[in-house]
Formats: structure tokens, C-alpha cells, sequence
């Protein structure tokens, strides 16, 4: 007999998350992980790196790809986060276009404003590209399809699935969606591995993710953390990091009066990485002016970008 057709064809591939910051990439990448490994906060740029996210199904591997979100840049972190994400593209076997419907829903003024900076980028793929409209629990049903109709104008996706990344809601007929356009491949990568980020890279992450939540306006912005050592004993890791500003001011404002600011990022992240290490954790924290950091490339190739 021939046993050759009754084998389920395997997909393989990699599929890149790109759009305009806050749209929920890295809210959508921990899902279909079921666990977090991308930061996930209420303000835009958050991700900085690429961060790899590998989904495996019973007939298929996604290689997800998390990108800093697409925008203007002006100062070299934020060239080099849009380069990032540009890079992606080019190594996509699909491109996944996500945008969150619920901004800017009932104002066409405000989306066209935005539709030089979106073709620029979509008229670059040569990929099949799937559309996902996020956050649609935010929206009435009404408000929903002039929003698919202005993003389907912008490029001719290959599918447009209507999700909201936090509630689960679509989330499998997207997944369906995109290993539907994966070429036929292997299994690249073991089935229990979610990511091929470091734990040193998350641990740095969690702690910037506690700045992002605890501090204001530009303060997060102007802030890189470094793991200076990451020692694991019997049932505790010890973790000293440093946590780099651009100004004294903002050294300030991450110690906070008599250093409570400072505890309470330090608790936060605590907690959360010991659930992610799955023992106890003594993270000890330090804060560092380091004047334009973010136009200083050794510091960006020590943060990996
Ligand atoms: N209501 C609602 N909020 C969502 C949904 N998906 C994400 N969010 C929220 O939107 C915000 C941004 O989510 P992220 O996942 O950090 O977005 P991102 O696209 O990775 O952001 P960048 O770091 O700027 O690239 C967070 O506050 C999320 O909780 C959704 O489906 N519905």
C-alpha cells in the first residue's frame, strides 16, 4: 500500500508579527505561547528586540517572529527597533499585518493620516500577508467592517480575521489562517521549547516591563536593563541587574523617595521571575546614568540590537 498520501502534510515556517505599536503583538505571541514571554504594557514601543516565539501544533511548527512595533524613528534605538522589524519581513514565509481596529474606529480623517507609513512598509512583502484586527472587544459589530474595509484597501491581503488577542476571541481561525500558508517543512524545533530567548533576556524584560508600569511619560523610554550575573545555586538564583537612564533625574525617579520606587519594580519582578525560574529569587538592582545610551551602539549590541 501506498502509505506516502495517508501522512498528514507537515507545515513549517516563519511567520512575522509586524504593525503600528500598542496593537497587541506581543499579547498575541504569549497566547498562542500559553505562557508570557514578550512584555506586554498599555504603552506603544515596548518591544524592542525581535523576540522568537515557536508554536507547535500536531501538524505544524510556527516559527512567530514578535517585532518592535512599525513607526517613524528618529533617534538610533528606535532606527534600529524599525530595522528590526523591517529585517523580519525579509525572513517571513508569511507576514502577519496587525493592527488594533479600535483606534481611530468612526474617524477615517485619523487612518488615512496613517496610510503612506502602512503601504510603505506592506508594498515591501512578498509573502502571503494575513490581516488581524485586534482588540474587537472594544468594538461595536457596526464599527468593525468600515475598519476592515480601510485596511483591506492597503494591500492585498491574503485573508482578514477580525480577533481580540486578549479574550482568545478568533485567535484559532487566525492560527488556521496562517499554517494554511506555511510551505511544507520539518519540525525545526523541539516540541516544550517556546522561544529561543534567553532567560537572562526575559529576566531583563520582566524588569523593564515593571518600569514601563510604574513610571511615567518618557522615564521607561530612557531606560535599558543589563544582567550583570545570573547565578543559579541549590534552590535560589541570584540576579544582579543594572538599570540604565540617560539623565539624573530620571535615576531619581526610578529610586524614588527613601527608594520605594525602586522596591517595588525590584518586588514586582521578583515574583514574576521566580514563576518563570520556578524557584526563589534574590534580585538586587542597580540604577546607572549613562548619558545618551540610546545613541550609543556598543550599548545597543550589548541589549542585542
Ligand atoms: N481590549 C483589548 N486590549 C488588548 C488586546 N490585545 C492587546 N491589548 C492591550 O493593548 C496594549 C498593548 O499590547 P502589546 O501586546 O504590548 O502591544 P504590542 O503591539 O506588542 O506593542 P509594542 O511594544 O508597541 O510593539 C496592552 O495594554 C494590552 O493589554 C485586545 O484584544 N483587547
Amino acid at each position: 500500500m501506498d502509505t506516502e498520501n495517508t501522512q498528514p502534510l507537515y507545515r513549517s515556517g516563519v511567520v512575522a508579527i509586524v504593525g503600528p505599536p500598542n496593537a497587541g503583538k506581543s499579547t498575541l505571541l504569549n497566547r498562542y505561547l500559553g505562557q508570557k514571554i514578550a512584555i506586554v504594557t498599555p504603552r506603544p514601543q515596548t518591544t524592542r528586540n525581535r523576540i522568537l516565539g515557536i508554536v507547535t501544533g500536531p501538524d505544524y511548527q510556527i516559527i512567530m517572529l514578535d517585532t518592535p512595533g512599525l513607526h517613524k524613528a528618529r533617534e538610533l534605538l528606535n532606527r534600529e527597533m524599525v530595522r528590526i522589524a523591517m529585517e523580519s519581513l525579509g525572513e517571513a514565509d508569511v507576514v502577519l499585518f496587525l493592527a488594533d481596529a479600535s483606534a481611530f474606529a468612526g474617524n477615517k480623517k485619523k487612518l488615512e493620516k496613517h496610510r503612506q507609513e502602512y503601504t510603505g512598509y506592506l508594498d515591501k512583502v512578498r509573502t502571503p500577508a494575513v490581516l488581524a484586527l485586534n482588540k474587537i472587544d472594544l468594538l461595536r459589530k457596526e464599527e468593525l467592517l468600515p475598519v476592515i474595509d480601510w485596511y483591506s484597501s492597503l494591500h492585498p491581503f491574503d485573508a482578514v480575521v477580525p480577533i481580540s488577542a486578549l479574550q482568545g476571541v478568533g485567535t484559532d481561525t487566525l492560527l488556521e489562517e496562517l499554517v494554511s500558508r506555511l510551505p511544507e517543512g520539518p519540525q525545526y524545533y523541539p516540541d516544550d521549547i517556546p522561544t529561543d530567548a534567553t532567560e537572562r533576556f526575559i529576566v531583563a524584560e520582566i524588569i523593564r516591563e515593571k518600569i514601563f508600569l510604574l513610571t511615567r511619560e518618557e522615564v521607561p523610554y530612557s531606560t535599558a536593563v543589563l544582567i550583570d550575573s545570573f547565578q543559579e545555586e541549590k534552590n535560589r538564583v541570584t540576579i544582579h541587574a543594572t538599570i540604565l537612564v540617560e539623565r539624573s533625574s530620571q535615576k531619581g525617579i526610578i529610586i524614588g523617595r527613601k527608594g520605594q520606587m525602586l522596591v517595588e519594580i525590584g518586588r514586582s519582578a521578583r515574583l514574576e521571575i521566580e514563576e518563570l525560574l520556578g524557584c526563589r529569587v534574590v534580585l538586587k538592582l542597580w540604577v546607572k546614568v549613562k548619558k545618551k545610551w540610546t545613541r550609543n551602539e556598543q550599548i545597543l549590541k550589548e541589549l542585542g540590537l
